[in-house]
């Protein structure tokens, strides 16, 4: 479906719990495409339905959509139907087309793999697709790990992992591809122009990876508790398809220390659960602080804690640099894979500027130059810094480094991190501002300033496009949980060049890097060099 409008059959989300039966579908007005507003606003349920959408339209092999949207959809309440899995949608779930169905409606079930016949239950629909519960695999693909083989008990009932029933291998496979869709749909004007997506890189473990989890928990209801009714408290992550929360004891992706916290944690909720009038979202990270009295030692000795309080200071170690910031702060996730992303990184902001005679991307493929810059990169900015990762790790080679980041903690955060990491703070800054004015502070030539781009999923707004358009980074590294919005924007930024006449950006290399193994997420990270 490369070049193909963007789909928008949509869609009434009709949200039923699977407890609820089925009413008729009652369609909304066209659903729009994931817009950039004026002031970015959170990724909304619409942007997410969307993204499903393109998948319902490759699988279908056309946009076109006769079906009433005033009729039921075509299905019993919680009818049961075997079908066969088609494809993987980008969401990790399997699509099912059934063709004698509502002109081919479409079941998203998920744990399932392509090729596969299994059984489903419907339970909530939308306009032309209904999700469904995977009640039985009738005939399992080859590549389905097996059950007992199966990193965590719980699979198949959380909704924390997605691909657990996937090998590592088919995983990044399915990974690679979730980027390079996003590409097509999203920077569809441009895709023909782009590099292959390179494959995948791996994180080097693929369990106990993740430092942070936050698992859930509701109060009792009195009701039950003076009827002596009450069931034992759940503590634990959302249910697959349901809004219940599943009772976990331990999750085999989070870190040992987190595990060990959650152990220590349940025990404590359970004891006191009858004095909690509300429920809560606990905090369990992973921090590495020095064993006092070795602080001198070079390196000096560390401990794994599992810290719970929002407010207490995590250390997390990547490479030789040390991180300081509060448990309730961003950071990254996976350690394990954070000195492969780091040195693509620094790779990718360090490329030659003129050296590739690439045509220019434009949307009507009729202009082609090479580069017209020849300077050396001396300067790095770092967009959206949160405590410094980039700016610090990233530092070497740069004459000044200057980061910019919306939340003070957080850039408080990163001033003390230069400090810890002995970096001159002459010469590296980072300063508390919204992304969208980082070039007011900013007086490096443009033709030597590399820029770094780590926006939150929903992505960089109009303005953090416009003034980037105005200043005209050198290099760009765009690094992002959201391949749909960083796709997005390469569009956005590449359309307003055009429309001032400027050649634009080059795209050198775009791929993903794993640092959510076993779910459907993936880092993507983007070069760009200006011509
Ligand atoms: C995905 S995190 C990246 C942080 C950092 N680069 C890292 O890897 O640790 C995005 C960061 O953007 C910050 N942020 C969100 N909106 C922003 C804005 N409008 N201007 C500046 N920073 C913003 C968030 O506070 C968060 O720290």
């Amino acid at each position: 479906m490369s070049g193909s409008p963007a789909p928008s059959p949509v869609i009434s989300d009709m949200a039923l719990s699977a407890e609820t039966p089925a009413p008729a579908a009652v369609p909304k007005a066209q659903a729009p495409a994931m817009k950039r507003s004026k002031k970015v606003k959170k990724l909304t349920k619409k942007d997410i339905d969307e993204v499903l959408m393109h998948d319902i339209v490759e699988l279908r092999g056309h946009n076109h959509w006769d079906w009433d949207p005033k009729t039921p959809p075509p299905f019993q309440n919680f009818e049961e139907l075997e079908v066969t899995i088609g494809s993987l949608a980008q969401s990790g779930e399997g699509l099912a087309l059934l063709p004698d169905r509502g002109e081919g409606w479409v079941l998203v079930v998920p744990f399932v793999v392509p090729g596969e016949k299994v059984m489903a239950r419907v339970y909530r629909h939308n306009w032309g697709y209904s999700y469904a519960d995977l009640v039985e695999v009738i005939q399992p693909a080859e590549n389905r790990i097996a059950k007992n083989d199966i990193l965590c008990k719980y699979f198949g009932a959380c909704a924390g992992c997605q691909l657990q029933h996937i090998s590592y291998a088919d995983q990044m496979k399915f990974k690679r591809q979730v980027v390079e869709n996003a590409f097509k749909n999203y920077a569809e004007k441009y895709f023909a122009t782009l590099p292959p997506v390179d494959p995948v890189s791996q994180s080097p473990i693929q369990s106990n990876y993740r430092t942070k989890i936050t698992p859930h928990f509701e109060a009792l209801n009195p009701k039950h508790q003076s009827a002596g009714t009450a069931q034992p408290v759940q503590i634990g992550f959302m249910q697959a398809g349901k809004r219940r929360i599943l009772d976990i004891e331990e999750c085999p992706i989070a870190t040992p220390i987190v595990n060990e916290g959650m152990k220590t944690m349940r025990a404590e909720v359970q004891k006191n659960i009858a004095t909690y009038k509300k429920g809560a979202t606990m905090l369990l990270r992973e921090s590495n602080p020095i064993v006092p009295g070795t602080e001198s030692e070079n390196p000096p000795t560390t401990t794994k804690v599992c810290v719970t309080d929002h407010k207490e200071t995590i250390t997390e170690w990547v490479g030789k640099f040390r991180f300081d910031y509060p448990a309730g702060s961003f950071f990254q996730n996976n350690n394990a894979i954070l000195p492969s992303l780091i040195g693509y990184v620094q790779q990718q902001l360090h490329l030659p500027l003129a050296s590739s005679t690439t045509p220019v991307p434009s949307s009507d493929s009729t202009s082609a130059s090479t580069s017209s810059l020849n300077h050396e990169i001396k300067y790095l900015v770092d967009a959206y810094c949160g405590s410094g990762l980039f700016g610090i790790t990233c530092h070497e080679g740069f004459k000044k480094v200057l980061g910019v980041e919306i939340s003070a903690a957080s850039i408080s955060c990163a001033t003390n991190n230069l400090v810890l990491n002995k970096l001159s703070t002459e010469t590296t800054a980072f300063h508390l501002d919204d992304a969208d004015k980082i070039f007011a502070h900013i007086d490096f030539p443009s033709a030597e300033t590399a820029l770094i781009i780590d926006p939150p999923r929903k992505g960089c707004s109009d303005e953090f496009l416009d003034q980037m358009v105005a200043f005209l980074p050198a290099r760009v590294v765009y690094v992002s949980c959201n391949v749909q919005t960083q796709a997005r924007d390469l569009q956005g930024l590449l359309d307003r060049c055009h429309a001032k006449g400027l050649p634009g950006y080059r795209v050198e290399a775009i791929r993903g890097f794993d640092l959510f193994p076993q779910t459907r997420h993936v880092e993507g990270v983007m070069t760009l060099t200006r011509l």
